[in-house]
């Protein structure tokens, strides 16, 4: 577009890349971001806010001055602003950060205990931020806890590495490599330590930090932005038009009521703005009554910090906006701008497409699923989807009586997929006792990868349970002969030696001879003196056989007799339940094959 080429040829300027930190529980996420918002805070920059709401901006002359020791290494002149860091680690709130197709953050930073390893949530990060095509670079954190390693604070990590002897360098490279560069390739990521990555649009950097003493922040901040302003330039470019952000939050701010917590990426918010954005009960048009901003560098830690009104904030930021009707909103919600109330009522009906598209309802089999946020369901959903769960049902919310409803109703179609997958949210008490009068289970987490994983192992679980339960109800393939000599008792019923030359026979199996001709079913068998449920070949035991059997005149000393195998049950073990049969079986299974074909020729044909 021609507009567009002379923005850009007019240099448009950059925003700050909105950065998130992602990571396993306890792996160093908010000692992290307090180490990064201490560098900020105590580099003290004249005129520049650094505290937002829920983030903390990073100012460009901060990482250029941290970047000093490093300038052969990542030689570069900063023309984004800074970095903005979403100051609340964890996915919950990185998932609400949704942008359509997308995410509002433009870079994350994967915290990974270099000691231990990836874990459950790092798996899952990984998985989010692939699902949101977010580009990353890993911290392998926690380097300070390496045997022998003398940290030095605050220094950069090449610094810190050249001055630790040889053994210790190696068991950094070791536990580099095992526990972060070999599993990113394991879940398809190339990766190298940072220093060493030759392209970095095709090697996930790592960086070798500790949080706790400050070694290897310059590079991270460095690489950071270095990376961004070189690959998102395009989606830096900050338009000086009205403001589109998400909705991060909902909160109760005293004295005025519900506010949200947004974050801006394009343009600029103003108090008395007409804004839009969406509920659950439908888009929300309103006025901007007041935006709130921390006060400026006083305290480091957010929540303590007291909130002063703006008249403005430009992009990227994070501001807390007060507005009438706003705790109609869902977080996770698009929220705009609109210049006029007609363009208000389009962006209304466009962000009212937006969620329709992310509630699911259908008349169709499938898991019904409830989660806190927008985000969060969006990342539920997509995550199902991958796994091809069907869903009959998704909202955000509590799980309510409804939504077991839903349940019992997809459990008429596949009893396996009448279940509640509820992700962070509460079930209300009579969900709770309806649920249990129906039989329906509800899983419940707040990781998305292990909600889906005890799901799926249930899954599995009954599956097998029905598969092992099909099985046993099969008849096996067996053939036995009656050993001469061995006739104890005639008939009523007729008690003889057999042994068994192939398969297996069982209490309760019907046996014909070689001719097809049925004679009666197996009623007990033992083993010298003892009852046995089962013989198998090469074991020589007694039967007693039910039914109007007579020896001597329906079957004799020496004769050879099969188990009469239904047609229903051989189609099943020539298919479904195949590698369930011996070696042994399948040859006895053709011979029953083959003499019941002498009477029916389509006995058990398959396609
Ligand atoms: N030795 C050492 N300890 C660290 C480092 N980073 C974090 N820790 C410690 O590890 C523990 C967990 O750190 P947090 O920052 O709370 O971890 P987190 O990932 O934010 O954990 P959650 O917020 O619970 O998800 C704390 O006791 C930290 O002091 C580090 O670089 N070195």
């Amino acid at each position: 577009m021609a507009g567009e080429a002379r923005e850009q040829s007019t240099g448009k300027r950059l925003r700050q890349p909105i950065v998130v930190v992602l990571g396993h529980v306890d792996h160093g996420k908010t000692t992290l971001l307090d180490r990064i918002r201490g560098t900020a805070v105590t580099a003290k920059e004249p005129g520049l806010i650094t505290q937002h709401v829920g983030a903390s901006v990073v100012p460009a002359s901060v990482i250029e001055k941290l970047a000093e020791p490093l300038k052969k290494l990542i030689p570069f002149k900063l023309i984004i602003p800074g970095l903005l860091f979403i100051d609340t680690p964890g996915h919950e709130l990185f998932t609400n950060l949704r942008r359509r197709g997308g995410s509002v953050a433009d870079f994350a930073i994967l915290v990974v205990d270099i000691n231990e390893g990836f874990q459950p949530q790092t798996y899952e990060s990984i998985e989010i931020l692939k699902q949101r095509r977010v580009p990353f670079i890993v911290a392998a954190n926690k380097i300070d806890k390496i045997p022998g390693w003398k940290s030095n604070p605050n220094t950069p990590f090449i610094v810190s590495y050249r001055k630790q002897p040889q053994w210790v360098q190696e068991e950094l490279e070791r536990r580099l490599w095992d526990n972060v560069i070999a599993k990113l390739y394991e879940v398809g990521f190339q990766a190298d330590r940072f220093d060493r990555v030759k392209d970095f649009t095709r090697t996930v950097a790592v960086i070798p930090i500790s949080a706790k003493t400050g070694e290897g922040i310059a590079e991270l901040l460095a690489v950071l932005a270095g990376l961004a302003q070189r690959y998102l330039q395009n989606r830096l470019r900050f338009a000086e038009g009205p403001a589109k952000g998400v909705i991060l939050e909902l909160r109760e701010q005293p004295g005025l009521g519900t506010a949200a917590d947004v974050i801006i990426y394009d343009g600029v918010l103003k108090r008395g703005d007409l804004i839009v954005t969406g509920g659950l009960e439908g888009p929300v048009i309103t006025r901007v009554r007041a935006l709130l901003m921390p006060k400026p560098l006083q305290e480091i830690r957010v929540a303590k910090r007291e909130l002063e009104p703006v008249d403005e904030v430009y992009a990227a930021a994070g501001v807390r906006v007060v507005a009438p009707d706003i705790e109609k909103a869902v977080a996770g919600a698009p929220i705009y701008v609109a210049t006029s109330e007609e363009e208000a009522k389009q962006l209304a009906e466009k962000i009212r497409r937006e969620i329709e598209a992310l509630r699911i309802k259908t008349e169709a089999e499938g898991v019904v699923v409830k989660a806190d946020t927008l985000g969060s369901l969006e990342a539920l959903v997509e995550a199902l989807r991958r796994k091809n769960i069907p869903i009959r049902y998704a909202d955000v919310g509590p799980v309510a009586k409804r939504d077991v409803i839903e349940a019992v109703a997809s459990k008429e179609i596949n009893k396996f997929y009448a279940v509640i997958l509820a992700f962070n949210v509460k079930v209300l008490p009579e969900a709770e006792a309806e649920a249990e009068r129906h039989e329906i289970k509800i899983f419940r987490h707040n990781v998305i990868y292990q909600l889906l994983e005890d799901f799926e192992k249930w899954y599995r679980e009954q599956i097998e349970a029905e598969r092992r339960k099909e099985l046993e109800q099969l008849i096996r393939p067996g053939k036995i002969r009656i050993i001469p000599g061995y006739v104890f008792r005639r008939s009523n019923p007729a008690i003889v030696g057999v042994e068994v030359l192939g398969g297996v026979i069982k209490p309760g199996y019907p046996l014909m001879r070689e001719d097809g001709k049925r004679i009666g079913t197996v009623h007990q068998i033992q083993d010298r003196g003892k009852t046995v449920q089962e013989a198998r070949a090469g074991m020589a035991v007694a039967i007693s056989i039910r039914g109007h059997v007579l020896v001597g005149r329906h079957i004799d000393e020496g004769d050879v007799l099969y188990t009469d195998i239904p047609e229903k049950h051989a189609i099943m073990w020539l298919t479904k339940y195949k590698s369930e049969l011996t070696d042994d079986e399948k040859v006895v299974l053709k011979e029953i094959i083959k003499i019941k074909r002498k009477q029916n020729p389509t006995y058990a044909i398959t396609l």
